[in-house]
């Protein structure tokens, strides 16, 4: 399926930020591990904290090295990449954006491209952030990049080579070499865009964008390091699929891109499955079930399923691995058209109990009682569930909310 991510950078981006968007709006934080482990084995660890920037949530990255990191060449960095167990299409992205930023910076510098050191192409955690946000946008799928006008900041900062001025040079370079869109006017202060979150922009992007088309699938708020009042410091991804045919994928109905997110597991006390169905719905789940199956050697065992939203996966993978004893689990996407829902209250023996209309082109299709209204007043009563639930059921009609009734 058609997957596109916008990239909103009007308050800047660097490169952890562009990672934690990712990670935020869904991509695998294992895959990202594995892909910045095989260029830097050993050499960093990788973590995600949530945090808020000016008042919105926001997730952050932190990059840790394990130690001193000798300085490289360029031709050292790039040989590293080309002979790393990497997937080729995050080394075809990671490539190219290391190649835009040496060329900018030995330009800078006066120097051969070759003998561009490692520290100017960025530093160990630049490196893990790129290898990671091009593994990122390989794990999210996503084959289409755009972004809005990037804010560049103002003022300077204090680099190893003195004071520069914003934007720095290379930040320049990279806009000058890739015909990125900029803010004329972004009130910014400091410095908001960095050499490696540009370089990485102008190897993704394939076209600007104003904002993002189709239908949204999930957003990601990446945090950057400065929590500035009045503005968050924040580089959002907005995913999108296509609206295909014209909107008349679902008919008259909405659809939506969701993630079934499944292992099988033979061997786990048939007691806990109820709280894995629950864990799975207390972190994001939308749905969420248990089926029987028949596995090889005519094992007994169970497909535990949940249904999810594209940025809920990660949450739910790891309950699945946590409150499962499976060793594995799979995912993939699946299509969803479900009716236009809203809620009404209906008064029952005294009490509210919340229905769920299903509409469809103004009519309405379904009514139903909310289960825990009922279960909660058929206790606080003494009426038998099922009474409860009949009675509801027909009051539900008595309000003119019966199938076919206008909404
Ligand atoms: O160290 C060098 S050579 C250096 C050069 C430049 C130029 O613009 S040239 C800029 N910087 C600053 O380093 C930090 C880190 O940038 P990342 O892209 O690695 O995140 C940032 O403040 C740059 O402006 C360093
Ligand atoms: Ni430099």
């Amino acid at each position: 399926m058609t997957r596109t991510a916008w990239v909103d950078a009007s308050a800047g981006v660097a490169g952890d930020m562009l990672l934690a968007a990712l990670l935020d709006a869904g991509a695998d934080l294992a895959s990202v591990r594995s892909a910045v482990a095989a260029v830097l084995p050993g050499e960093v660890e990788l973590r995600t904290e949530p945090v808020l920037r000016a008042g919105q949530s926001a997730l952050r990255v932190l990059v840790g090295a394990t130690g001193m990191p000798p300085e490289r060449t360029w031709a050292d960095l790039r040989a590293r990449l080309v002979a790393a167990d990497l997937d080729p299409r995050v080394r075809a992205l990671a490539l190219p954006a290391f190649e835009l930023l040496a060329e900018v910076e030995a330009t800078v510098h006066g120097v051969a491209v070759e003998q561009v050191h490692f520290h100017e192409v960025g530093a160990w955690d630049s490196v893990a952030d790129l290898v990671g946000v091009c593994a990122a946008v390989v794990d999210l799928g996503v084959d289409r990049v755009t972004c809005g006008q990037i804010g560049l900041g103002s003022g300077s900062v204090r680099t190893q080579h003195g004071l520069m001025a914003v934007p720095v040079p290379a930040v320049l370079g990279v806009l000058a070499a890739s015909g990125l869109p900029v803010a004329a006017d972004d009130g910014l202060a400091g410095e908001c865009a960095t050499p490696t979150g540009v370089a990485l922009l102008a190897v993704l992007v394939e076209s600007p964008a104003p904002g993002p088309v189709g239908r949204v699938l999930g957003v990601g708020v990446g945090a950057g390091t400065r929590d500035t009042r009045g503005r968050a410091n924040v580089t959002r991804v907005v995913l999108c699929s296509p609206v295909g045919g014209g909107g008349r994928e679902g008919g008259d109905l909405p659809v939506e891109s969701l993630v079934e997110v499944a292992a099988t597991v033979d061997d786990l006390d048939p007691r806990v499955w109820p709280e894995v169905v629950a864990a799975l719905l207390a972190r994001g789940a939308l749905d969420a079930w248990t089926a029987p199956v028949l596995m090889k050697k005519g094992r007994p065992g169970t497909v535990v399923t949940a249904l999810v939203a594209p940025g809920d996966r990660p949450a739910v993978v790891d309950v699945l691995l946590a409150h499962t004893s499976t060793l594995g689990v799979r995912w993939h996407e699946v299509r969803r058209a479900a009716l236009h829902r809203s809620w009404r209250d209906l008064d029952v023996l005294g009490d509210t109990v919340r229905v769920k209309l299903g509409h469809r082109g103004g009519r309405i299709v379904s009514a139903t009682p909310e289960l825990e209204d009922c279960r909660a007043l058929a206790s606080r009563t003494g009426t038998p569930l099922r009474v409860v639930l009949r009675l509801a059921e027909a009051q539900a009609q008595s309000a003119g909310w019966g199938p076919g009734a206008a909404i």
